[in-house]
């Protein structure tokens, strides 16, 4: 039997299926194996909290959200095998690519089943009726209504919007139906902006999306360590700003790929410490997971609010799929750097 379960809370929360495994309990090990494992005081407490841990990182995998730049027959076997139908595919804009071929790909993330979530870089946009051309094709044929709103990484603008909250206010989204939107959120930082210019336009954009009729979360860009996922989301939560975060993770993908990707995202603190660590990166084909950083947040549990994860797919999103679906799964062993490894099925 290879029964699938929906997971036991909210299912609209939980896109991540739950696996269940016959003649084992819900992490994979044999029946009777616990019980075994309770010999002794120390143990039994040991155990507990190892499970506890391992509990708390699939109950916040199984709310993950993934984004990406295409979709290959690969990628949508993945999502079909282990993600719930209607869970949100964030489809990045990269300024290299035409507008059309971002269209393509969220027709595909429908085609599929899934939510697309489009990203709207408004300073590559060389006039209001192109983006708006653009939104209503995908609003059309995808069904979109929700995007991400930011301004993109042109250091000048193409057309008229400069800034993400230009557009929020515009009501240009709210004319085609749109009725939420994702907004950006750096616990990192940013290489060409302040951080108290970070704060003032986040807490910005989230009042213009309050007062102009928009549901409004936040994705963070990704980060590498979990430290400053941490005392971002800490700070923010201080600030009074309590909705819901989706926290970038990156991978699993090669190092390589990882450090070059921070570059031209601009983490570079991030990859940075990311690199020291790389000696404690241990998977038998030299891929880097976010297991520390993922471990790190679901740690805190509920003080950091509304939180879940966000896989950016540097390394092909069927591969952060699976990852997601084994860790949502319980299907991990934890580490003493602080991380986990996923264990085989
Ligand atoms: N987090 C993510 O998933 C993604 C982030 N980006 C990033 O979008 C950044 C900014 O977007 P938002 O957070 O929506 O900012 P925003 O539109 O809320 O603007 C905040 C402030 O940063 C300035 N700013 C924005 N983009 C800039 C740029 N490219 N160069 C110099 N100053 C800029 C704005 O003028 C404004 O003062 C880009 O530079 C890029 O790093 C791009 C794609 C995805
Ligand atoms: N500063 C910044 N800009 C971004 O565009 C961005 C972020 N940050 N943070 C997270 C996401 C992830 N982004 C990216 C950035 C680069 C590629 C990229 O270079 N992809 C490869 C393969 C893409 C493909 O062929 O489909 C490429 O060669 O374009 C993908 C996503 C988009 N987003």
């Amino acid at each position: 039997m290879d029964a699938r379960v929906e997971p036991a809370h909210d299912a609209n929360e939980s896109p991540v299926r739950l696996r269940q495994i016959s003649s084992a309990d819900r992490f994979g090990r044999p029946e009777g194996q616990a019980m075994a494992q309770t010999s002794t005081a120390l143990r039994h407490s040991d155990h507990d909290v190892t499970d506890d841990t391992i509990a708390s990182i699939a109950a916040v995998m199984a709310r993950a959200t993934f984004e990406t730049t295409r979709l290959a027959a690969a990628d949508a076997a993945a999502l079909a095998a282990h993600v719930r139908p209607g869970t949100l595919v964030y489809v990045s804009a990269l300024p290299t690519k035409p507008f059309a071929e971002q269209r393509g790909v969220v027709e595909a993330v429908r085609a599929a089943g899934y939510e697309p979530v489009p990203h709207l870089a408004v300073r590559s946009f060389a006039s209001a009726a192109a983006l708006s051309d653009h939104l209503a094709a995908m609003v059309e044929r995808a069904g979109v209504t929700r995007v991400l709103v930011i301004a993109g990484d042109r250091s000048e603008p193409a057309g008229p919007f400069r800034a993400a909250i230009e557009l929020i206010e515009s009501g240009l989204l709210q004319g085609h139906g749109i009725h939420e939107i994702g907004v950006a959120g750096y616990p990192d930082g940013h290489p060409r902006v302040a951080p108290v210019t970070l704060d003032l336009a986040l807490a910005a954009k989230l009042t213009a999306a309050a007062e102009t009729g928009l549901s409004a979360h936040v994705v963070t860009q990704f980060t590498m360590t979990p430290e400053p996922i941490v005392a971002w989301l800490t700070r923010l939560r201080a600030q009074g700003i309590d909705h819901p975060v989706r926290i970038g993770f990156a991978g699993p993908a090669s190092v390589t790929a990882l450090l070059r990707y921070a570059r031209i995202c601009g983490v570079r603190a991030s990859a940075q410490a990311f690199a020291r660590n790389v000696g404690l990166v241990r998977d038998m084909l030299g891929t880097a997971t976010p297991d520390r950083a993922v471990r790190g947040v679901a740690g805190p549990g509920d003080r950091l609010g509304d939180v879940s994860p966000h896989f950016y797919a540097f390394g092909g999103l069927a591969a952060a799929v699976r990852w997601s679906a084994a860790v949502a799964a319980g299907r991990i062993a934890l580490d003493r750097a602080g991380g986990f490894s996923v264990t085989p099925p």
